[in-house]
């Protein structure tokens, strides 16, 4: 059995871990606050672990924006030291990222050695953790998703099953297109992962994996009111019409064959996962 140890206990990708993999380490807030690097490293470097998994982050996009100091330290910091602790005990990183550290446009899906230009704060930290984590030398992969839901948290999907049920209408918009991704999905990959590199035989890199199709915003809700029996119509509109803080990428659609090829990790059907999702929420 691997010796594991996860940062984060109460998130989305957190909660599903501890569902797989009842027997792995898991820290909270509690036991190890992001904002304190060194914490998280000495954490690392006083076990004994196969393998070390990050599934804690800053992910309140728009709050980053006024929260810069604490993204940055959260995403950026507390990854890297914790790399650096990894390298330093010889075992393999796993560090969760985001379709936000690219800048959206065109519409071919991103690979993961494309550019970066992320439009946010929430996504400039994500990618300074990246970039920290590679700089260390440390075993690694840096998986890439998007869009995760689950049962578990606060995701796009609560929050249209609240507010379909308040409403007869809402708008959505139509213009950001990505795939919608189960927690789940992502808990077994990282677990799989965590596997390949702790037998050394699984190439450090930045892979992707999101749920498909890829779909916009506003399809996925109608999806969410179809399949929950919510008699709420969605309204296709821009992004504009709908301002928020952070800008958010328009083309956040994710290449995901390399992980395929390397791990045999295929993308998960989100439809699947909504339903299983709905079923857990008793919708
Ligand atoms: N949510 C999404 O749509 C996406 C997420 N990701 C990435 O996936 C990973 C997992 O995300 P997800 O499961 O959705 O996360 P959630 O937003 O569900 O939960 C975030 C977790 O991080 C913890 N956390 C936040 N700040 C700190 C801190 N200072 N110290 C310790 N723990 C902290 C939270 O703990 P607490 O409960 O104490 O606040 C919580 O457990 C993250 O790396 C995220 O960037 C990537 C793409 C999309
Ligand atoms: C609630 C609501 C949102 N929207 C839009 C706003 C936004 O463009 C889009 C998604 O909204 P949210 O704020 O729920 O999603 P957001 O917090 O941007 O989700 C992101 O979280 C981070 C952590 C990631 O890494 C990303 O992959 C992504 O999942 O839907 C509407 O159009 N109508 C609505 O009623």
């Amino acid at each position: 059995m691997m010796r594991l140890l996860v940062f984060g206990r109460t998130g989305q990708v957190a909660s599903e871990l501890q569902q797989l993999a009842p027997d792995a380490t898991f820290m909270d807030r509690a036991a190890a606050d992001l904002s304190d690097p060194a914490a998280c490293a000495a954490r690392i470097a006083e076990g004994d672990w196969d393998a070390v998994i990050n599934a804690a982050a800053y992910t309140a996009v728009d709050k980053a924006e006024s929260d810069p100091d604490t993204a940055m330290r959260v995403n950026g910091d507390a990854p890297t030291a914790m790399a650096r602790a990894c390298a330093d005990a010889d075992i393999p990183f796993i560090q969760i990222s985001t379709d936000y550290v690219f800048d959206g446009s065109g519409t071919a899906p991103r690979k993961p050695g494309d550019a970066t230009g992320p439009l946010g704060v929430y996504g400039r930290s994500k990618l300074a953790g990246e970039q920290g984590i590679i700089a260390t030398g440390v075993r690694h992969v840096i998986l890439r998703t998007s869009w995760v839901f689950s049962a578990h948290g606060n995701n796009f999907v609560k929050t249209m099953l609240r507010l379909g049920a308040e409403r007869d209408m809402i708008s959505v918009v139509a213009d950001q297109v990505g795939g919608p991704t189960p927690a789940a999905d992502i808990a077994a990959a990282c677990l799989t992962l965590s596997m390949n590199m702790s037998r050394k035989d699984g190439p450090s890199g930045i892979y992707h994996l999101a749920g498909e199709p890829d779909v916009s915003w506003a399809d996925f809700a109608r999806a969410i009111f179809a399949r929950s029996g919510l008699d709420c119509a969605v309204k296709d509109i821009p992004s504009s019409e709908f301002p928020l803080p952070a800008a958010r990428p328009a083309n956040s659609r994710l290449d995901c064959s390399d992980i395929a090829r390397d791990h045999g990790i295929a993308r998960p059907d989100w439809a699947a996962g909504l339903s299983d999702v709905l079923a857990a929420l008793k919708v």
